[in-house]
């Protein structure tokens, strides 16, 4: 019995991910992964992914409000495709990565451009930048059997109803199973991992009192409103 429930759940994987926001134990973000952002931030295209994280804390459901820390001056959104993984993934190939996916979700990236600047110049990490409470809002759970081609996905942004954010993934530099087979020969990616995948051009700072409302394909659309602390 207990060895036909761990079949079952092997079998069901893209079940268990449905739960990434409570059971995730990282979120793992990728920089500069657009080329049209590269060529805005006149930086060179990066040869690897560029990786960091992001802690659980930091995830933000629909319906809660985002809530800019007093300490940044300048914190910027980042619309985002989400990849949720489904299965303990080590050393994995390209070929094989896609296999390790239990779905998708849209998500907000959203960064303290003052603590990320200012920690870059200086050579230092800008963990708090990315990592402060509420700077990762997240849509539910999309199974990967709802997702027809993960790199084929636009996606939007607006603030206060003015489109800010306008992508595709189709544009992504590094794709989904390059990311996974790069991070991989790092790091255990577990179930319930959630992969930030980079943002499109366009992501510039909002204040307290925007709407910000984003959407992926007609697979998800999230609106959030935003306080101060
Ligand atoms: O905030 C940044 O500079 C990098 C980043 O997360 C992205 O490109 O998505
Ligand atoms: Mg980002």
């Amino acid at each position: 019995m207990v060895q036909l429930t761990r079949i079952l759940r092997m079998a069901c994987g893209n079940q268990n991910a449905a739960n990434f926001l409570n059971e995730g134990k990282k979120i793992v973000g990728v920089a500069l992964n657009y080329m049209d952002v590269v060529k805005a931030r006149n930086v060179p295209v990066p040869s690897e992914p560029l990786v960091f994280l992001k802690p659980t804390s930091s995830y933000l459901q629909e319906g809660q409000p985002i809530v800019l820390p007093k300490v940044f001056t300048k914190v910027a959104y980042e619309v985002e495709l989400g990849v949720v993984i489904g299965k303990h993934c080590k050393n994995v190939s390209k070929a094989d990565a896609m296999s390790y996916v239990a779905g998708y979700c849209l998500a907000l990236d959203l960064t303290a451009q003052c603590n990320l600047g200012a920690a870059r110049a200086a050579g230092h990490p800008w963990t708090l930048g990315k990592g402060f409470d509420t700077s990762t809002p997240v849509s539910s759970f999309i199974p990967s059997d709802q997702v027809k081609d993960p790199h084929n996905l636009p996606l939007w942004l607006t603030v206060n109803g003015v489109v800010k954010q306008k992508g595709c993934t189709a544009d992504l530099i590094f794709k989904v199973p390059d990311i996974i087979s790069y991070v991989s020969k790092y790091m255990t990616l577990e179930p319930n991992d959630l992969i930030l995948t980079g943002t499109p051009n366009g992501s510039d700072v909002f204040k307290s009192g925007d709407v910000i409302e984003c959407g992926m394909a007609e697979l998800a659309k999230l609106t959030f409103q935003v306080c101060g602390e």
